[in-house]
């Protein structure tokens, strides 16, 4: 089908017309030594919705719609080409933070969609898209690692002969991971369905067939709300302590580094530093420090791992045990290495401490399965720079407010106290405001000695 690049202004569609109109590729991950190739698109035309009208590329009505904005932007964006739209148009949304950006076009754009309200009590409808002409939008978890880089100047391939101009557009796809994509899950109470409709399922299916690289999971509803769970707890516990401390995401779980020293610390101790008399007291109180002493566990609870930990605890005390895509508890048990106890689910006997006990318990187990995948994925992509970290380095605004912002918000709404993502939230925002603000600065000093007026050198 023909592809159109929706831009954001004019000046963005005039600069890639200027860099050759395609996009180039390069896998990494299956050739890990930077010299794998560089593949280019065909030529794809671009366009920019406020200006379509006055452009002469003709919008035609759009069918399938792939948002890849950042969280703050999307439902700006959808309800720019909403005119568009053709009756029944698929539109898939790729960001970070998939519950958030659902609430926030249910609110905002939920009459023009057709969506059901987050307060609607009707659970008629198992997928929340009305039936008919209303668009048909779908979630995405991606753990792909991408980042933007510009190819070298020399033909890409053999079939090429004409070098590309500077300021090619090229994608580096470095972490092969996987798009679980489905239909928007219904919102809250409403139940999400386990099954995909057969218009869905043969969409879906479709499109993981004609794009294989990107290792597409069609997956119904009720599945993907728990991904998308699973994804936040990744996301909340690495993005802000990321992007607060300037590490890559492999730090937060290196021992010794994020996660704390083994007590008691090896000798010698970097002694001259600490003041003699304070000695015993340092040592035996604050080497502990964040809760790892009470909690048995050699200082588990302390540390950076002891943070994510503490944002996981909160997730499944605001989502509940059961909102999150873990592995069975036979297999979390194998993992740790611990004896599966009887099922805390209810419905088991010895029964003895009832349901609170048993809650306690699931939930619990929900925490510790949770934090060990979010552990997995910091691990995974040690070497990551996270969006977070990215976007505070840019100074461009985070997706912290549709992350632990969204956490914060559903906790509030349910009388849940969540005070380390509450924190996490007001560093991340006050590190945004002091970047925005150090942006403002430069610009205003660049143009009191007129460098930011200055012809770009070179071509
Ligand atoms: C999983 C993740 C934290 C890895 O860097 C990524 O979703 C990100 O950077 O936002």
């Amino acid at each position: 089908g023909h592809v159109t690049l929706l831009l954001r202004n004019q000046a963005a569609v005039d600069a890639f017309i200027a860099s050759g109109s395609r996009v180039y590729l390069q896998e990494l991950w299956r050739d890990p030594n930077a010299s794998a190739k560089w593949t280019q698109s065909l030529t794809i035309s671009a366009a920019c919705v406020p200006c379509a009208s006055t452009q002469s590329i003709p919008l035609e009505p759009i069918q399938r719609l792939v948002l890849a904005t950042k969280a703050p932007a999307a439902t700006a964006a959808l309800r720019s080409v909403l005119p568009f739209l053709a009756p029944g148009a698929r539109l898939l949304l790729l960001q970070n933070g998939g519950l958030a950006v659902a609430d926030e076009l249910r609110r905002q754009l939920g009459p023009q969609l057709e969506l059901q309200p987050a307060s609607s009590s009707n659970p008629t409808s198992t997928t929340q898209q009305a039936a008919g002409p209303a668009a048909r939008i779908y979630l995405a978890s991606v753990t792909h690692g991408c980042f933007r880089g510009e190819p070298p100047l020399d033909p890409p391939g053999p079939s090429d002969s004409a070098p590309h101009p500077s300021g090619a557009r090229g994608v580096v796809h470095a972490g092969l991971g996987e798009v679980i994509l489905g239909p928007l899950p219904p919102p809250p109470p409403h139940p999400a369905a386990a099954t995909l409709d057969p218009d869905d399922s043969a969409f879906l299916s479709e499109l993981a067939a004609a794009l294989p690289g990107l290792a597409l999971r069609p997956t119904p509803p009720l599945q993907l709300a728990a991904a998308l769970a699973s994804k936040l707890a990744a996301n909340a516990a690495i993005n802000p302590l990321t992007a607060l401390l300037g590490c890559r995401n492999g730090a937060l779980v290196e021992p010794g580094l994020g996660a704390p020293l083994p007590l008691p610390l090896p000798l010698p101790l970097p002694l001259p530093l600490l003041p003699v008399t304070g000695l015993d007291g340092a040592q035996g109180a604050g080497g502990g420090a964040g809760g790892g002493g009470g909690s048995g566990g050699g200082g588990r609870d302390g540390g950076l791992p002891g943070v994510m930990r503490a944002v996981c605890r909160e997730l499944v005390a605001v989502l509940g045990p059961r909102a999150f895509a873990l592995p069975p508890r036979a297999l979390q048990a194998a993992v740790r290495g611990a004896p599966v106890q009887g099922s805390a689910t209810g419905g088991g006997d010895g029964d003895r401490g009832g349901q609170g006990e048993a809650a306690a318990a699931e939930a619990r187990e929900a925490e510790e399965a949770l934090y060990e995948w979010v552990a997995g994925v910091a691990r995974a992509t040690s070497r990551n720079r996270s969006s977070m970290l990215q976007d505070v380095a840019a100074g461009r605004r985070t997706e912290v407010d549709y992350l632990t912002g969204w956490v914060v918000s559903q906790a509030a709404a349910r009388g849940v106290d969540v005070p380390t993502n509450a924190a996490l939230y007001a560093l991340v925002k006050a590190k945004e405001r002091l970047a925005e603000a150090e942006a403002e600065a430069e610009a205003e000093a660049k143009a009191g000695t007129g460098e930011g007026l200055a012809e770009p050198r070179g071509r």
